[in-house]
Formats: structure tokens, C-alpha cells, sequence
């Protein structure tokens, strides 16, 4: 009789409190990993709804303007509003790149075009940025910001591509040419492929300043543990989750190892 008690109530501790307790914290766990993930990317009504306030309320031509319209409209939308860089971190970028005075750029995850058309105001006019943004609808609408900034299609690329397809595709672009800067703000489990075909098509050089974004996430470690133990790679300063490195040294990749 009372082993039978014991073993039932035993069923009732397992399946009433720990079944439900261990799902809870898997479920915590999964978030915490994901949720970040998730807010990287909008989806295409928020993303239509934000075109369409910056096309009538900013002043066409004037991409302070765009920038500052994007701005107004991420106070009533949080998503956006995580989307964009801070403040503080627009500051940042400002100082490093004026420091860097890159002449060719490129920026992995494009998506509303707002750090494209930061980057193109710190461009000289003779530089030019590959936008990358996988995702058609949004490259399109990012495209069409830039275009309403006042930048000219000479100054921009728009690249319809996958990051890493959108390098591979870049390394015949440029010929002979090097990138001096590059922002990755796509996701940050893919950072690491991301550098390390960028080394392997030999598009870097000594002094490419490269900006990388919430790097603060569980995502971005393996990106971090490689740039600590990476001889060719120097964290020069950050700013809430957004790291200036300079890459101090290039290698040459033999293809037929
Ligand atoms: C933080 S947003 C970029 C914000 C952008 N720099 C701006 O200023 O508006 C993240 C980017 O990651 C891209 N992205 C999301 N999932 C991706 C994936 N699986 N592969 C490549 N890019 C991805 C999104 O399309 C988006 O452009």
C-alpha cells in the first residue's frame, strides 16, 4: 500500500512539477539563445509601413533628413527602433570611419538602408558602397532610400545577395581593387564565414577597418573567440555592442592545397 502511494505521488511530483519546470527553462533557454535572432529581421508590413513614412515625411535629397526620418518613426515602433543603430553608436561609426577614410565599402545586411546611407554620407564622393540584403523586398525598399537620400547609382551597388555569395560575386567587382571598410550587420552566427571569405578572396588589406555588430550576442562568439586568438585581426574600440577591427596583416590562400 505504501510503495503504491509513494510511486504515485511520485507521478504526480514528475508530471505536475518537474515536466512543466524543465519545459519552462528549455523554452528560457531557446529564447534567450533566439530571441535576439528574431528581432534582426522585420517583417514586410512594418517594413512597407516605415518606407512609406520615410518617403513622405523626409526631405528628399537630403539624406540627414532620411536619416533623421527614420529616426521619428522608430520612437513608435520598438522593432525599428532596435534595428538602428543608438545614438551613441552613430557617433562611433562617424568617428572611426572619418579616422579610416575608406574610399570602398561594404555593408552585409542592408535591410531599411539606414547605416547604407549613414555609410554613403562618410564616403568621399568618389567612393563607392556594395549594400548587400538577401532578402528582394527589402533590398528593393533599401535601395529606393538611398536613391531618395540623393545618392547616385555610381556612388552605390545594391547587391540582391546573400552575404556570402554577395563577396564572392564582389571579389570580381573590384579587381584589382581592395575594400577598405567593411560593416557587418547581418547575422551574427554568420560573421565568422563572413571574415573568413572575405580574407580567402584576397579582398582585404592592411588597414580594411571592419565594424561589426551586436557582437554582444551568444551568436557572435565564435566571431569574437577567432578575432582574440587571430594574429591578423586587432579589436580597436566598441561602442554598445558595435566593434572597430583593423586588419593588420593579409594572408595569401593557395587554392590548390
Ligand atoms: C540588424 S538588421 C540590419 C540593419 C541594417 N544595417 C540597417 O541599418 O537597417 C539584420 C540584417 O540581417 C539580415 N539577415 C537576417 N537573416 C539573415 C540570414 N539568414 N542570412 C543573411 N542575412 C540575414 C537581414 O536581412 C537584415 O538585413
Amino acid at each position: 500500500m505504501i510503495p503504491a502511494l509513494m510511486a504515485s505521488s511520485s507521478l504526480v511530483l514528475l508530471t505536475g512539477l518537474i515536466v512543466p519546470f524543465c519545459t519552462g527553462m528549455v523554452w528560457i533557454l531557446y529564447k534567450y539563445r533566439f530571441w535576439k535572432m528574431d528581432t534582426l529581421v522585420v517583417d514586410v508590413k512594418t517594413q512597407q509601413a516605415l518606407r512609406r513614412y520615410v518617403l513622405f515625411e523626409s526631405v528628399h535629397g537630403k539624406p540627414d533628413s532620411v536619416l533623421l526620418t527614420f529616426k521619428e518613426y522608430a520612437k513608435q515602433d520598438r522593432q525599428i527602433k532596435g534595428l538602428l543603430f543608438t545614438a551613441e553608436q552613430d557617433i562611433f561609426l562617424a568617428d572611426v570611419v572619418k579616422k579610416y577614410n575608406p574610399l570602398t565599402a561594404v555593408a552585409l545586411g542592408t535591410q531599411c538602408g539606414y547605416s547604407a546611407i549613414q555609410l554613403l554620407t562618410l564616403l568621399p564622393c568618389n567612393g563607392k558602397l556594395y549594400a548587400v540584403e538577401h532578402d528582394e523586398n527589402m533590398a528593393e525598399s533599401a535601395e529606393e532610400m538611398i536613391l531618395v537620400s540623393g545618392f547616385k547609382n555610381q556612388q552605390f551597388s545594391m547587391l540582391f545577395q546573400h552575404p556570402i555569395d554577395a563577396i564572392h560575386a564582389l571579389s570580381n567587382h573590384i579587381n584589382e581593387n581592395k575594400v577598405d571598410l567593411v560593416l557587418m550587420d547581418h547575422q551574427p552566427d554568420q560573421y565568422l564565414q563572413a571574415l573568413q571569405v572575405l580574407e580567402e578572396v584576397g579582398v582585404l588589406h592592411q588597414g580594411t577597418l571592419i565594424l561589426a555588430n551586436n557582437i554582444e550576442q551568444s551568436a557572435a562568439k565564435e566571431f569574437m573567440d577567432h578575432l582574440q586568438s587571430h594574429l591578423y585581426f586587432e579589436i580597436i574600440s566598441s561602442c554598445q555592442g558595435l566593434i572597430a577591427i583593423q586588419c593588420t596583416k593579409t594572408r595569401v590562400f593557395n587554392y590548390n592545397d
